[in-house]
């Protein structure tokens, strides 16, 4: 069997706080197949982020690694110095970030920072490396390249500057997309178009996708697989269709319910009332125990662990981190009229 492209083992990060460690991450592992498209959803505050910065070796001060590995293509990273460290996840990988106005130079032209990779790091002319550019503009559907080339920054819309930034991830020709919440500061229509850039990659070019986002609509628009985080913990993973039709995990199933169904003339909305844990402090039983509509007392003295639960043989395994998960097909309605408000 073929290794996969990036591989997260155990991955625990901590932020020391000034009243104790924040466990932020706390033993996430997650997969990425080659050309496969995986979306890592949770709400804020959840470690998606700090999770897709540690793989990449660009965790914020002052969070850092407690534990766990990296892989790529089945070679373990984890203790690379920086340098190669950085080499190797660029041969493969390129990233792109909620903020493009941030992540570009402000007084260079769109062009040429597109162009920068080609010329630097793939040995291109300056004509040639120009060239590449305008293919990737055209690629990420940017009309008018040769005249949008010539351009700053600012002087775009916030959709075309973050295809300007996808277009620079392509620039090295990488296998995997890193996206941290893309399309967060679009609008819901530009949102739309950079999502169809982004499965255009993978259906045309074979381009694999690791996408974070807060936002469940946006990864079912965009991957085939999913991981769900809360409070620093994978809590459900399976195929997006799984997850969606049948969720086995009370926190996907209450992200689920927030979410209204275009499709029903009357949305029935779940709130999922109160706060996550304290990441400070020693979580007893299960994270979630305190906002679950079903939970009972030993959720929460007990630790659920991440396990397979129902899968076919030969399917993509899906897991849950639940111990009321045999009750899961009667979640629905055991939802009680409290929970739910008609919107
Ligand atoms: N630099 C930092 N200093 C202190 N705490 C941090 C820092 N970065 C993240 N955290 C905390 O770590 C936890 C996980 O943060 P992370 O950014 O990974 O969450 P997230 O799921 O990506 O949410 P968001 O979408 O809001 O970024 C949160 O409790 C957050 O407040």
């Amino acid at each position: 069997m073929t290794a996969p492209l990036l591989e997260v083992r155990d991955l625990h990060v901590d932020i020391p706080m000034p009243h104790g460690r924040l466990h932020a991450v706390r033993g996430v592992s997650l997969s990425v197949g080659v050309a496969e498209s995986v979306g890592l959803v949770g709400e804020s505050g959840s470690g998606k982020s700090l999770t897709l910065r540690a793989l990449l070796g660009l965790l914020p001060r002052p969070a850092r690694i407690v534990s766990g590995s990296v892989l790529i293509d089945g070679e373990d990273v984890t203790g690379l110095p920086a340098k190669q460290l950085h080499r190797r996840l660029t041969d493969t990988m390129g990233m792109v970030f909620q903020d493009a106005l941030t992540a570009l130079n402000p007084v260079m032209r769109v062009g040429d920072q597109i162009a920068e990779a080609p010329l630097r790091k793939l040995g291109k002319s300056r004509s040639e490396a120009k060239a590449v550019a305008i293919d990737l503009m055209t690629e990420v559907g940017i009309p008018d390249p040769e005249r949008r080339y010539q351009l700053y920054p600012h002087e775009l819309s916030g959709g075309m500057r973050q295809r300007i930034c996808i277009a620079i991830a392509l620039s090295t020709k990488p296998r995997l997309i890193l996206a941290d919440e893309p399309t967060t500061a679009l609008d819901v229509t530009i949102q739309a178009q950079v999502l169809g850039v982004l499965r255009r990659l993978k259906q045309d070019e074979n381009v694999g996708l690791l996408l974070v986002s807060h936002d469940l609509a946006v990864v079912s628009q965009t991957c085939s697989r999913l991981y769900v985080m809360y409070a620093g913990k994978v809590v459900e993973s399976g195929t997006l269709l799984d997850l969606i039709t049948a969720p086995k995990h009370p926190y996907t199933f209450s992200l689920l319910r927030s979410v209204p169904d275009p499709g029903h003339r009357v949305a029935r909305l779940l709130t999922i009332h109160g706060q996550p844990p304290d990441l400070t402090d020693a979580i007893v039983g299960c994270s979630f125990a305190a906002r679950c509509p079903f939970a009972e007392e030993r959720c929460r003295q007990e630790e659920p662990v991440l396990e397979p639960v129902g899968s076919a043989p030969g399917t993509v395994i899906r897991k849950s981190a639940c111990l009321r998960v045999d009750t899961a097909e009667r979640w629905t309605a055991m939802v009680s009229e409290e929970t739910v408000g008609q919107q």
